[in-house]
């Protein structure tokens, strides 16, 4: 069978460091096939190169067997290529409709008059909506969306404009359990209609039960290439990450007083809806208190909330160390009462990409006065903690400290957002899908880090789309659904009840 999409000893570099070495990738159409690799081994390089956002400095493209130089990514969708990337390429203040229509290669009937036009869109959209199982709001503004709704629309987007190859850098991550599964179901059924699905991802279990083949990458090059029915998931993360990943502190918890309380609560949509209503709850010193829920119920909003990002409406934030409760708090006020936070989104809330690694890490030391004041900055020392910590929490890609934080792979720049939040022993951690986008290895160092502080005396809070995350590390649990808190758990929990919570109350 000729491939659908065959890259051959494909080169990259970027400033001399090689990204893709000789990579090859073959993929065949009505399959789904998984993309494997460590944080930072190349996987988004190389789709970015067969999506046209790159141009491979050697090394062959063809797409059902004729060779391909794509000029970008319009190029690549007029030639049936769609990606749905980690981090959206969405105009926010844009609704759903606009981003399709912006997007879409030249059609026929684009002379036609814009109403027209949007109304054939429209119904385009609604059609595959309808394929993926869900309804959507053409005129909805993408910016009142939660990160899941975005991502389906990043899908239909692609279907609209007629992809045939559809590639989805970690789409899961962001899901939960039934997302997930509605999501690759429908994948499936794609693939069985003849659509080439890659799947960029970094959960084994995933790739066990719907990939077709996986192609595992390891520093820029293609290692393995094997049908994934015939190898178990150790295996799997023996050819990925390598062996022995780090063990989760086995402390018995002792629970202190309460270190972080949400009092009441609430946020409003811009349509007047409460995201957030009347939620309270309490972590304690030593406590890891985890909050599920099918995204879009409330909890991107609450801990945007509690990381000073977001104003409540009414309600108060208290954190114990401070002795007062908070109905606005700002930042950088909860910090210098030692507080850490890992946003879900990286790059909008925790990261300044076009500054260097080093200002990314030493920003929060800075603040507190760590590297001298106004007239004088001991940037030696900087530097020396930066690198430090870069060796610590294994932010791997970073050739040079000046380099920008925007260059790094997804998971190494979240690990660097682990490494200078966890730099300073935080009293309170807000932590909001924390191994989003890890690979096992990370994923692992991770979890022992925050047991890690909660051992230390921390209150901890892990906000997560991954139930399995949540309940691994949580000593309770609270439920979030349609912006209340509907149910809190105790261990030993019940898998099946907490999900059930989830959506029971929804
Ligand atoms: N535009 C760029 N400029 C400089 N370096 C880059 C650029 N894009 C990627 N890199 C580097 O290339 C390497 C491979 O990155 P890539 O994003 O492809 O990894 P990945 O396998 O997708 O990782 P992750 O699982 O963390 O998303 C990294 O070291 C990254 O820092």
């Amino acid at each position: 069978m000729t491939p659908a999409l065959a890259l051959d000893a494909i080169d990259k570099s970027f400033d001399g460091f090689r990204a893709l070495d000789q990579a090859r990738f073959v993929a065949n159409a009505g399959e789904i096939h998984a993309l494997l690799g460590e944080n930072g081994a190349g996987k988004s390089t190389l789709m970015n190169v067969a999506c046209g956002l790159y141009t491979p400095d050697s090394g062959t493209m063809r797409l059902f067997g004729a060779p391909t130089r794509l000029s970008g990514p319009r190029d690549a969708a007029a030639h049936g290529i769609g990606m749905v990337h980690q981090h959206f390429k969405l105009v926010r203040p844009f609704s759903i409709l606009e981003n399709v229509l912006l997007s879409r290669p030249p059609a026929a009937g684009d002379g036609a008059p814009y109403s027209r036009q949007a109304r054939s869109v429209a119904q385009a959209i609604a059609a595959k909506a309808e394929l993926l199982g869900a309804k959507v709001d053409p005129r909805a503004r993408v910016d009142s969306l939660s990160i899941a709704e975005q991502q389906r629309v990043e899908v239909i987007k692609a279907l609209v404009a007629g992809a045939r190859i559809l590639i989805l850098d970690e789409p899961t991550a962001v899901l939960t359990d039934q997302e997930a599964e509605r999501l690759l179901q429908t994948l499936r059924r794609l693939a069985r209609d003849g659509a080439t699905i890659v799947l960029v991802t970094h959960k084994l279990a995933d790739v066990k039960r719907f990939a077709d083949t996986v192609t595992i990458m390891r520093g820029g090059k293609t290692v393995a290439e094997l049908d994934p029915s015939q190898a178990s998931i150790e295996e799997l993360t023996r050819l990925t990450v390598g062996d022995a990943l780090p063990a989760l502190p086995n402390e018995q918890p002792h629970f202190g007083r309460r270190r972080l309380e949400a009092l009441d609560l609430t946020v409003r949509r811009a349509d007047g809806a409460p995201a957030v209503d009347r939620v309270s709850f309490f972590v304690r010193a030593g406590e890891i208190y985890g909050l599920a829920g099918v995204s879009g119920n409330g909890q991107s909003e609450l801990a945007e909330l509690l990381m000073g990002v977001r104003t409540p409406d009414s309600g108060l934030i208290q954190f114990e160390d401070s002795g007062e409760a908070f109905s606005a708090p700002r930042p950088a006020a909860l910090r210098s009462d030692g507080a850490a936070f890992i946003p879900a989104d990286r790059y909008r809330f925790a990261l300044a990409g076009a500054l260097s690694v080093t200002d990314n890490f030493a920003i929060a030391g800075l603040r507190r006065g760590r590297y001298g004041g106004w007239a004088w900055t001991n940037i030696g020392r900087m530097r020396a903690e930066t690198k430090e910590a870069i060796r610590a929490f294994d932010v791997q890609g970073v050739r040079s400290l000046a380099q920008k934080a925007a260059l790094l792979s997804g998971g190494n720049a979240q690990k660097l957002v682990i490494a200078r939040e966890f730099s300073d022993a935080p009293g309170v951690v807000v932590a909001q899908s924390p191994s989003r986008g890890l690979d096992a290895r990370a994923t692992a160092a991770v979890h022992a880090r925050l047991k890690a502080a909660a051992d230390r005396g921390a209150a901890v809070l892990l906000v997560s789309d991954d139930l399995d995350e949540v309940l691994k590390l949580s000593n309770r649990v609270g439920v979030m659904a349609s912006g209340r808190l509907a149910a809190e758990f105790e261990q030993p929990f019940d898998r099946q009840e907490v999900g059930r919570a989830m959506v029971t109350h929804g």
